[in-house]
C-alpha cells in the first residue's frame, strides 16, 4: 500500500482556505500515485474552538467532500480529523473513506487534551476507531490519544495491523511524539501512520515530524520540518513476520493485568 502523509499548514478558523489547500494536496497525492492518503488533525478549523458554532461542520459536509473525491479518483482517506456538530455538542471527528466512496469509519477523539482546551469545548468520543480498508484491519486514534498505551492496545488486539495518528502536536514536545510513536509501533508490532501539521496558531507553533513505522520500530518516513507530502510503501505481512519472531501477543497475561488493575474513584 503506497501511503501519502500530507504535512500541511492550516488557517486558523478558516475552514474555505483549508478545504482549497486539502484539495490540492489529495489531487497531487493521487497524482503521484498514493493509495492511501492521511490528513492531520482539526484540518477544517485548527483549534479555533471558541468559534466552533460558526465554523464546526454541521452538515455532514467533509464526509461528503472525502467521498466524492475518495470515489472520483479511486484512492482511501483517512481525513485525519475535523472539528464537527453532533449530537448536541462539538467533536474532534475522523472520517475514513474507502475507494469506491463509502464511509469505512469514523471516529470521535477519546481522550481530551486539557493543555489546548479540549475538554472545555469538546465531548469525548465512545467508539474504538477500528475499520477496514480492503482486508486490512486499522485503527485511528487522534494526536493526544496516543498517551494511552491502552487504547492502541485494544485496537491491535481487535486486529489493526495499521494504526493511524493525525495530529496537531506543538513544537516544544516533539520529542514526546517521536517517542511515543515508535514505543506504540514496537509494542504493538504494528505499523503506525502518523501525520502532524506544521505552522503556527495564536497559541503554538507546531512541530511536524510526521513519520511512518515499521512493526519492528524503523521509522521509514520522517518528514521533520517540510512542508507538503511525503510517501513510503508498507507491507502488512511484516506485521506477521515481527509477531512470530517475537510472540507478544501469545506471551501476555491478561488476567494477572485485571487481577492487579485498581479501581478508579470517580
Ligand atoms: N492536539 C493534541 O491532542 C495535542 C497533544 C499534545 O500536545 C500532547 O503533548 O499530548
Amino acid at each position: 500500500m503506497k501511503i501519502a502523509c500530507v504535512q500541511m499548514n492550516i488557517a486558523f478558523g478558516d475552514p474555505e482556505t483549508n478545504f482549497q489547500r486539502v484539495e490540492d494536496y489529495l489531487r497531487e497525492a493521487v497524482e503521484n500515485g498514493a493509495e492511501t492518503i492521511v490528513l492531520p488533525e482539526m484540518w477544517n478549523t485548527g483549534y479555533a474552538l471558541t468559534d466552533l458554532e460558526q465554523l464546526a461542520d454541521h452538515d455532514g459536509r467533509t464526509e461528503k467532500f472525502l467521498r466524492d473525491f475518495a470515489k472520483a479518483h479511486s484512492v482511501n482517506i483517512v481525513g485525519g480529523s475535523v472539528s464537527t456538530k453532533k449530537n448536541g455538542g462539538f467533536y474532534n471527528t475522523m472520517y475514513i473513506v474507502d475507494q469506491i466512496g463509502e464511509l469505512a469509519g469514523e471516529y470521535d477523539k477519546a481522550h481530551r487534551f486539557g493543555l489546548m482546551d479540549e475538554h472545555i469545548h469538546l465531548e469525548e468520543g465512545q467508539s474504538l476507531g477500528t475499520f477496514k480498508l480492503g482486508d486490512a484491519v486499522c485503527g485511528g486514534v487522534i494526536c493526544y490519544d496516543i498517551r494511552f498505551p491502552e487504547w492502541i492496545r485494544t485496537q491491535a488486539l481487535n486486529g489493526a495491523k495499521v494504526i493511524f495518528v493525525p495530529a496537531e502536536w506543538p513544537a516544544p514536545r516533539i520529542d514526546h511524539w517521536r517517542v511515543l510513536l515508535q514505543a506504540r509501533a514496537i509494542e504493538n508490532q504494528c505499523f503506525i501512520v502518523a501525520v502532524n501539521r506544521i505552522g503556527s496558531d495564536p497559541k503554538n507553533d507546531f512541530g511536524g515530524s510526521s513519520m511512518i513505522i515499521a512493526p519492528w520500530g524503523e521509522v521509514r518516513l520522517d518528514l521533520q520540518q517540510e512542508e507538503g507530502i511525503g510517501y513510503a510503501e508498507i507491507d502488512l505481512n511484516e506485521v506477521e513476520e515481527v509477531r512470530k519472531r517475537i510472540p507478544v501477543f501469545d506471551d501476555r497475561r491478561e488476567i494477572l493485568y485485571k487481577e492487579f488493575t485498581p479501581a478508579k474513584a470517580d
